[in-house]
């Protein structure tokens, strides 16, 4: 196959998916795919057995989600426009407005619908001011129960999004404690309770029995029916991105310039400021390098067992979360095709981009 391509292996997926399975059993909450983080439709079928539906920021995910992805539809948005709001209610089982306001604004053309609100609790285990939720002065949600209250009969679940990242079992179980301090008046009077994603439960060591009990007794203090929207987790350590080291040169370091771009291919890491990560291993230090004419375009620097030239393959893992979502045109670089690994090893392209795709995206 022709790098570069992500490289989706079912057999890495299927470790996460029999997790979030697991932990839907034994909890009660139902699982949700948050489509911002990965919306790669060819392996929808094979997610959606493991997992309820998924949940959406805009219209189109709200559509995309309702089209290909069997179970419920959570349409969520920072704020729905309204040109979009009919289309939005006719694709899916639930909609979440991020105030009273937006709330109060579509009341009278989403009355019959199921609906929610977002709220902020004001914690959050982000690191990075940029996903930080409860940033100061964030938009994501109403923070003040004294703005809830006046719009409670409206909504019957709410969804708090707060986690980031967080594999600590501790920390997830002291802010929803918080959460519950705070809301639990309110929570109480909903029949639903989605605590949105970044939990990485399908970690390897993180304590899922424990956090299935701490769901549990959410769900049943509360009386409310518990949402999770996963994202990393359901994906992370599942797909690869394959390329082609181009050319090399020496500059204080070893360059390898490779035929992808981590500003086009893996922005998310970019944006972190994060290193790719790769499987390999040696005592020669190489720099990897994408083909773009950003200066910093840059993978990372890693060991390896001998030195590269053109034509050598290259495997970025974890290539799955916030990549596909994000990919762009950005230098007319080649965009990676997307193939599956089957679960009996075959590998089958399902999409590649070409020419007229490039020459489309613009006008
Ligand atoms: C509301 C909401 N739900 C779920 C997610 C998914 O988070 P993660 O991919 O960290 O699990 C996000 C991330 O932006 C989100 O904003
Ligand atoms: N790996 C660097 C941090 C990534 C943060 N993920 C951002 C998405 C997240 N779900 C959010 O809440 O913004």
């Amino acid at each position: 196959m022709q790098t570069p391509y992500y490289l989706i292996d079912k057999s890495r997926l299927l470790p996460n998916l029999e997790k979030i399975a697991h932990l839907r059993e034994t909890s009660g909450a139902k699982a949700l795919l948050a489509l911002k983080c990965f919306a790669t439709w060819s392996v929808f079928d094979m997610m959606s057995e493991y997992m309820d539906g998924t949940t959406s920021s805009s219209l189109f995910e709200v559509k995309l989600g309702r089209e290909k992805f069997p179970g419920e539809t959570h349409a969520y948005s920072v704020a729905w426009a309204d040109h979009e709001i009919d289309e939005v209610l006719a694709s899916s089982d639930k909609i979440i407005f991020n105030t009273a306001a937006q709330l109060s604004r579509f009341e009278e053309v989403s009355r019959g619908h199921t609906r929610g609100l977002r709220v902020n609790p004001g914690v959050s285990t982000s690191s990075f001011d940029l996903a930080d939720p409860a940033r100061p002065f964030s938009r994501l949600g109403e923070h003040d129960p004294k703005d809830i209250e006046p719009v409670l009969e409206q909504v019957s679940g709410f969804m708090f999004h707060n986690n980031c990242e967080n594999a600590d079992f501790e920390r997830f179980d002291a802010m929803l404690g918080s959460i519950e301090q705070r809301f639990g008046h309110l929570i109480r009077q909903m029949q639903w309770i989605s605590l949105g994603g970044g939990i990485h439960f399908t970690g390897e060591g993180y304590p899922l029995d424990r956090l299935a009990e701490r769901l549990k007794r959410f769900a049943g203090e509360n009386e409310v029916q518990v949402y999770l929207e996963p994202g990393e987790a359901t994906i992370t350590k599942s797909t690869t991105l394959e390329v082609t080291v181009l050319d090399t040169l020496f500059n204080g370091k070893n360059l390898a310039i490779v035929d992808s771009s981590i500003e086009a291919h893996m922005l998310d890491l970019l944006i972190y400021r994060e290193s790719a990560k790769m499987n390999e291993s040696g005592d020669q230090p190489w720099m990897i390098c994408g083909k773009s004419c950003l200066a910093g375009d840059i993978f990372g620097e890693f060991m390896f067992p001998k030195a590269l030239n053109p034509g050598d393959r290259l495997s970025i893992q974890d290539a799955a979360g916030y990549t596909m979502v994000k990919k762009n045109w950005f230098n007319g670089v080649q965009m990676p095709s997307i193939a599956i690994r089957e679960l009996d090893g075959s590998e089958r392209l399902v999409r590649d981009f070409t020419y007229d795709d490039f020459s489309a995206a613009l006008s």
